[in-house]
């Protein structure tokens, strides 16, 4: 006979740890910075949604992302078990069930996407559909293990933000957002090759094929740089183009020159004849940290301005 003064048989998270779990399948900290340039996207954008929509929307752009994250680290599970970096992460550790981790990321993408249409407008929910689309099929499952321009391509996945914020406000997608959208696209490779330079070996563990891997470490070095180089231009566009003013432009100058300055040290790394660096790969590190500095500021920056702007 059961005891019916048992504690009901219901499912609860055991401890902290495994509520933990739930929220790192969702790529919390990589989400901040996702986060940050929606809700840009959607203060330099004309016109006004309500507090509590725009609340909304910018939790579906992180619930959006974080579900991308989660079925990124579903699907990916078998070379993250091998990998350093990603060995600990709650699916190769056996502390999540595979299939539990997609149908999380399944329910809350498609959560996202409905919540975001019904809350601002369908522009903004097919955006975001696109961006997790983009992130989940076109990145993870087919280019991330075909082609060293797996994130050239797939960087655009995260690029989206901005424009999903910026359709919210406005239902429609102009040039403003497309700005910000290729200043996020360009960003991305000094963004990862740096961090590649130093992870490769985990790459070329796995047989992935990040552009250390496939073209070398001096390739590497100059795809950052040039990548860099492209990008500097690119975030004046907001004031040349009117939507930001001189306090913005200020920044961008200001802060590029910073990042300029990490990507040559990366070129002009200590290295062996094959490129690999004889220096621990510091300037590498402190670029991809930097990386992370530079984007937050350039859109703390765009905000700013508009406030002041009016
Ligand atoms: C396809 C494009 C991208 C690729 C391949 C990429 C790759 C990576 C990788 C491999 C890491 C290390 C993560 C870890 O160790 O857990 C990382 C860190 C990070 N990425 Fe990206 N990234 C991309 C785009 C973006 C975008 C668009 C954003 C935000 C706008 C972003 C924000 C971050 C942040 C904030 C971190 C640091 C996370 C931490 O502190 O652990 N990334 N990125
Ligand atoms: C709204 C929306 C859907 C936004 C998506 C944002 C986005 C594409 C972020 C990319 C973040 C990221 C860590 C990619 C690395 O994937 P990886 O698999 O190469 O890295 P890993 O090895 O750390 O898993």
């Amino acid at each position: 006979m059961s005891d019916l003064t048992a504690a009901p048989d219901v499912v609860v998270p055991q401890d902290l740890s495994e509520v933990r779990d739930w929220v790192t399948l969702l790529k919390p900290r990589v989400i901040s910075l996702v986060v940050l340039t929606g809700i840009v996207g959607l203060m330099v954008a004309p016109g006004h949604l309500a507090p509590a929509l725009a609340v909304a929307a910018v939790l579906c752009i992180a619930l959006g992302a974080g579900a991308a994250g989660a079925i990124n680290m579903w699907y990916d599970r078998d070379i993250d078990a091998r990998m350093k970096r990603t060995a600990a992460r709650p699916i190769p550790a056996g502390r999540i069930e595979p299939g539990a981790a997609l149908a999380y990321g399944v329910s809350l993408a498609c959560a996202s996407v409905i919540i975001m249409g019904l809350a601002t407008n369908w522009t903004a929910a097919t955006v975001l559909a696109l961006s997790i689309g983009f992130y989940v099929f076109v990145y993870t499952m087919w280019l991330k293990r075909r082609t060293s321009q797996n994130i050239v391509i797939g960087g655009a996945a995260g690029a989206f933000p901005p424009v999903i914020g910026w359709a919210a406000v406005t239902g429609s997608i102009t040039l403003e957002p497309l700005v910000l959208f290729a200043i996020i696209f360009f960003w991305t490779p000094p963004h990862f090759w740096a961090l590649s330079l130093f992870a490769h070996a985990d790459y070329e563990r796995v047989g992935v094929p990040m552009l250390p891997v496939t073209h070398g470490a001096k390739e590497t070095r100059k795809q950052v740089l040039f990548y860099t180089l492209l990008l500097l231009p690119l975030t004046l566009l907001p004031t040349l183009l009117g939507f930001a003013g001189w306090v913005y432009a200020a920044a961008a100058l200001l802060l590029g020159a910073e990042f300029l300055r990490h990507a040559v040290a990366v070129f002009r790394d200590r290295q062996d004849e094959r490129g690999h660096s004889l220096t621990g790969d510091v300037p590498a590190k402190k670029a991809f940290r930097y990386s992370l500095s530079y984007l937050g500021l350039l859109f703390i920056a765009l905000a700013v301005d508009r406030m002041l702007l009016g």
